[in-house]
């Protein structure tokens, strides 16, 4: 009954919109709240944007602690089905993430050139910490998919403050790493002279410097290069967020590419919502595949989140080094960040 009712909404398509639409893979099967923290920001109005083109969504909620009415109302005139409104501050977050399927959080200070994301740690670690108490409270089965840096060490943070709350779910908690995937797939296809979406390769372990292991091994199609082309490459999807801030010279950190990768990862968690099969994406979640807790790897998405965490692809031996060394500043990171809750 539903899926007629919000069909009724959906305006008038022409061809191209429909087979857009197709290519979405709409088939709603109920109403989708999609909640944005820190909508106002550089990374949060474009990815707002993307989201209100999305069919799949029914309602977006903009938050940010600064206004968002304006945002609201210029998305709203946007002939898409969804519903669009605006909340500020942190007393209207809790109305903002009420009934929410998924909540994500690109709320929080970008790095400026000569930081390191770890600097970032002390005041984003409060901006994630209130968001993790207001959705325990309002919507803890809600997916989250937390953006805000410094992931490696924000994810754990959320993850003890829901514990604390008693609202922890490991299968429903992501940090987001897509940009890692796009970038990987952007610089690749330009080497392979191939269309970059066309190519097929995991990145795994965190979101900040040698901790992000692009397995080139597994390349789709076959990578052949040199040891030193490949540690340039490697190295290059490494350092492309220090690429960005350089190029922005103290303006931000990137924003657009961020909110084309968070669109593609919620698109993909909506897709799994709606029992769509087979989606997988990179993602920074609990994990048990190596010596640290957190951990981005491949993840099989249903509609509650991690369906199964899949089991690592082979590693080269070069792979297997970065992989022992990576392993050493990620649970630095992760246990930074538990420490600044447990004070
Ligand atoms: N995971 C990734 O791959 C990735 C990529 C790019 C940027 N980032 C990170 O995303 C974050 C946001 O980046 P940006 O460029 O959009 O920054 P920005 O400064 O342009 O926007 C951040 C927004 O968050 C809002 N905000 C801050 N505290 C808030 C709170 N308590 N509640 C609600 N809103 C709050 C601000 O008002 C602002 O509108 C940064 O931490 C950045 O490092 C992560
Ligand atoms: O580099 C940054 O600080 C932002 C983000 O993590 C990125 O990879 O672009």
């Amino acid at each position: 009954m539903l899926t007629l009712k919000l069909l009724k909404h959906i305006p008038a398509v022409s061809r191209s919109s429909q087979q857009e639409l197709s290519s979405w893979n709409l088939s709603i099967t109920r109403g989708v709240k999609v909640a944005v923290v820190g909508a106002a920001g550089g990374i949060g109005q474009p990815l707002s944007l993307l989201l209100k083109l999305n069919p799949l969504i029914t309602e977006l909620s903009l938050h940010d602690k600064s206004d968002t009415k304006g945002i609201a109302a210029d998305l709203s005139h946007i002939c898409t089905a969804s519903t669009v409104r605006a909340f500020n501050g942190d007393t209207e977050l809790v109305c903002a993430l009420e009934s929410a399927s998924i909540v994500v959080v690109p709320a929080g200070m970008p790095r400026k050139p000569g930081m390191d994301r770890s600097e970032l740690l002390d005041v984003n670690a409060n901006v994630a910490s209130t968001v993790a108490r207001a959705v325990s409270n309002v919507c803890p089965s809600a997916l989250l998919a937390f953006i805000t840096n410094p992931v490696n060490a924000i994810v754990p943070i959320v993850a003890e403050v829901l514990k604390q709350e008693d609202a922890y779910d490991p299968k429903r908690l992501f940090g987001v790493t897509t940009l890692d995937v796009v970038r990987a797939k952007t610089f690749i296809g330009a080497l392979l002279n191939v269309d970059p979406d066309t190519v097929r390769v995991p990145v795994i372990g965190g979101h900040a410097g040698q901790t992000i292991l692009p397995l080139l091994s597994q390349c789709e199609p076959e990578l052949r290069l040199d040891a030193d082309k490949k540690a340039e490459l490697v190295s290059r999807i490494q350092e492309a967020g220090t690429e960005v801030v350089k190029a922005k010279a103290g303006k931000g950190s990137a924003t657009l590419s961020m909110a084309y990768s968070a669109s593609r990862f919620v698109n993909s968690l909506l897709r799994a919502i709606n029992n769509e099969e087979d989606i997988i994406e990179c993602a920074y979640v609990q994990s048990t595949l190596s010596e640290a807790e957190f951990f981005a790897s491949p993840v099989l998405l249903g509609p509650a989140g991690i369906k199964k965490n899949l089991e690592l692809p082979p590693l080269d031996e070069d792979e297997e080094e970065r992989l022992d060394s990576l392993i050493v500043q990620l649970n630095k990171e992760i246990t930074d960040g538990v420490k600044l809750v447990a004070c």
